[in-house]
């Protein structure tokens, strides 16, 4: 099974708008990729593959620095949003029963520019390139939840009227950028992944990945689907609360990224841009079922940091 590939030209960030038949015609393939497996590849968005390659090597520079340098930006360490910033390697387990991933991210919440951002040395341009591209995300994220939208003959601005805050305070909306150093398979822990099984927790996510492999995405069957790089797309899919909030119409599939093979000494990047509705608003089932109680998109998302990265 290969997971589908979309093109998404017809409402392509280049375009104004886009036209009734051509919006038709892609809701109906994003329904279709959304209720079989959750996750779609869309091609020719706008957001082009330079843009990312470029974001990449920006974040690598950061990553690659001695641990000194990132210490100052971690996690927890910002008081404007609790996740905003850099977790170092094995701090998160996105599968509670393995060990720590081997991982490291800079997940970037807040877009204030009054707060301490990585600026010099191997830095320089980090606080700007990642801006630029969180803009681009947003800008693409919300044309999928307009599709969305229409695909399943709601008001169009269902999702719009609920993603309007991002970049804000009021959202947890997060770039998320991954680095998964070479892997030392004599240190490697048993059962230990580069990334464990999990489903994501917010609206949507849109997924670039460097040209590695290592991403698997469970398929309804209960088989693993390899879910590789393919140049110039982004891969979306299904986050949580969009399933409750669909009363699982839509679907959040698992996925897990595995070690490379033993004596691969190659590392690994993505960006993961993970779209949350504003932090106030009451997710309840749209279909008017009571098949999930209602919950707050902010709460939502504290339970499940909880359970990612322990009870403190
Ligand atoms: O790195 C990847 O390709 C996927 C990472 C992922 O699924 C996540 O961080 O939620
Ligand atoms: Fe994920």
């Amino acid at each position: 099974m290969n997971l589908p590939v979309v093109d998404f030209s017809a409402f392509n960030l280049n375009e104004k708008d886009v036209m009734d038949d051509q919006l038709h015609v892609l809701s109906k393939k994003l329904k279709t990729a959304f209720t079989e497996i959750g996750f779609v590849y869309l091609k020719n968005t706008g957001i082009t593959q330079e843009e990312v390659d470029h974001v990449m090597t920006m974040s690598k520079n950061f990553f690659l620095q001695p641990e000194e340098l990132k210490q100052p930006f971690s996690r927890k360490s910002y008081a404007v949003n609790v996740n905003h910033g850099w977790v170092s390697s094995e701090t998160e387990r996105l599968n509670p029963r393995r060990p720590g991933d081997l991982k490291e991210a800079f997940n970037i919440t807040s877009l204030r520019t009054d707060i301490k951002w990585p600026s010099s040395g191997a830095a320089t341009g980090f606080k700007e390139t990642h801006i630029s591209f969180f803009q681009h995300c947003k800008e693409l994220c919300l044309r999928v939840l307009r599709v969305m939208a229409h695909s399943l003959d709601l008001d169009p601005e269902v999702f719009l009227s609920t993603h309007r805050l991002i970049g804000s305070e009021e959202n947890d909306t997060t770039l998320r950028s991954l680095y998964y150093p070479p892997v030392n398979r004599e240190k490697v822990k048993e059962g230990q992944l580069r990334c464990g099984e999990h489903s994501d927790y917010g609206s949507i996510t849109l997924l670039f990945q460097s040209h590695e492999g290592g991403l698997q995405v469970l398929s309804r069957s209960g088989e693993y689907v390899s879910a590789p790089s393919i140049p110039g797309t982004v891969l979306v899919n299904i986050a949580d609360l969009m399933q409750r909030w669909t009363s699982d119409l839509f679907v959040s599939s698992v996925h897990r990224v595995l070690l490379p093979p033993a004596g691969d000494c190659s590392t690994r990047q993505s960006l993961a841009f993970f779209v949350h509705p504003d932090t106030d608003v009451l997710i309840t089932c749209i279909d008017g079922s009571n098949k999930y109680p209602p919950v707050k998109s902010g709460d939502y998302l504290i339970e499940r940091f909880n359970d990612s990265y322990g009870r403190e």
